[in-house]
């Protein structure tokens, strides 16, 4: 199977491509192929990343190839990371507003031209943000089933890890989800969180444990108290020892923004839970995973996008699986749903 990768040259596009061929994902039968703009000073450099990945890896990479044009893009699985990020730096702020509005035409052109000269079998990952306006765009285009966004899968995946350190067993014994909008507006599913090892009373004294007695009812409020008292620390080490003593739901808000203010950006992060959910797709096997989908009414009778739990295999997403959500999930799922439908509505066409 074959993958492309809108965006190759940027921080997390290179990454993506480097972890691919490094991991060893895709056979050398396969083609990767590197995806820039002939506008754009990536319309060189993606030619430059094809010579370096064969320098480093020429003995097990795949095929690599250079496209420069949306009508070029052929692949089984095409992963769209071009577009503009929030700058990398304390006090520079940029609302998913603003990233909208910088990233809506880029969306639309590879969503256009996949439309019209893709197979029509092509699985979509979206990692651009905001990753549910880029879901929106490309699901009206394309099959929706066809269309997932990687934001709530990358949260899942911090969300086991803080829950697993705060237990002192590893990530692999902790399963559970994050859902709702990537970033501040994610919903940890505490119902859904399963510990390998514990049965049903253990397991709910260590969730007890590990939420304090808080719901998700206060989190929006916690979140911005966590910023604000970050973002008056100037000694990193301070901020992220911080960081350390919340709990695990805060920690997977905080530490990311923090990563992501400190200069350093979450590059390495996003590009190894891309390749997993990438892996998953390949694979053939269903798999539940988390992800950002359009839905048509499947959960609490929505119909815009939103990050849920997913059965996702070769064809895209096929179910979600939100089964017994508790009351605190819903009400904030219900809200940060009723939030996304608000922030792309501008740019689908559905009112200002
Ligand atoms: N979903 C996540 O978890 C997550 C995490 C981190 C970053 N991101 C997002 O990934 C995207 C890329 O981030 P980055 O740090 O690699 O940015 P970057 O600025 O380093 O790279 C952006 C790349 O996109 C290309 N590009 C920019 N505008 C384009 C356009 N209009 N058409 C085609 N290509 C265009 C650039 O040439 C460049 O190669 C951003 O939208 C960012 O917000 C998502």
């Amino acid at each position: 199977m074959d993958v492309a990768v809108l965006g190759a040259t940027g921080d997390v596009g290179r990454q993506i491509c480097t972890q691919l061929v490094e991991r060893r994902i895709l056979p050398t039968t396969s083609r990767l192929q590197l995806v820039g703009r002939l506008d754009g000073a990536s319309g060189r450099a993606v030619h430059g990343l094809r010579a370096d990945l064969i320098d480093a890896y020429d003995e097990h990479a795949p095929l690599l190839d250079v496209a420069l044009d949306p009508a070029d893009v052929v692949a089984d699985v095409v992963v769209v990371a071009a577009g503009a990020t929030a700058p990398a730096s304390a006090g520079a702020p940029m609302t998913r507003g603003q990233l909208a509005e910088q990233n809506l035409a880029a969306f639309t052109a590879y969503a256009d031209a996949l439309a019209r000269y893709g197979s029509g079998q092509e699985v979509v990952v979206v990692v651009s943000n905001p990753v549910e306006l880029g879901v929106a765009v490309m699901a009206s285009a394309l099959k929706r089933h066809r269309v997932i966004g990687m934001g709530a899968w990358l949260d899942t995946l911090r969300f086991r890890r803080e829950i697993a350190v705060s237990l002192g067993v590893r990530r692999h014994r902790v399963a559970g989800f994050v859902a709702g909008q990537h970033g501040d507006d994610l919903v940890p599913l505490w119902s859904s969180v399963r510990i390998s090892g514990l049965d049903v009373d253990e397991r709910r004294r260590a969730v007890d444990r590990l939420r304090g007695g808080r719901s998700l009812d206060g989190f929006g409020a916690e979140i911005a108290s966590a910023k604000e008292q970050l973002a008056g620390l100037r000694d990193m080490s301070e901020a992220f020892a911080l960081i350390d003593s919340w709990p695990p739901d805060l920690r997977v808000v905080a530490r990311p923004w923090m990563t992501h203010q400190s200069g350093a950006k979450t590059a390495a992060g996003t590009a190894s839970a891309t390749i997993d959910l990438v892996d998953t797709i390949l694979d053939g096997r269903d798999i539940v995973v988390a992800g950002q989908v359009a839905l048509a009414g499947e959960v609490l009778d929505r119909t815009g996008v939103l990050g849920v739990p997913v059965v996702v295999g070769q064809e895209g997403w096929s179910r979600v699986l939100l089964d017994e959500p508790a009351p605190d999930e819903v009400r904030r799922l219900t809200a940060v749903a009723d939030r996304i439908d608000a922030a792309n509505a501008p740019w689908l066409g559905g009112g200002a």
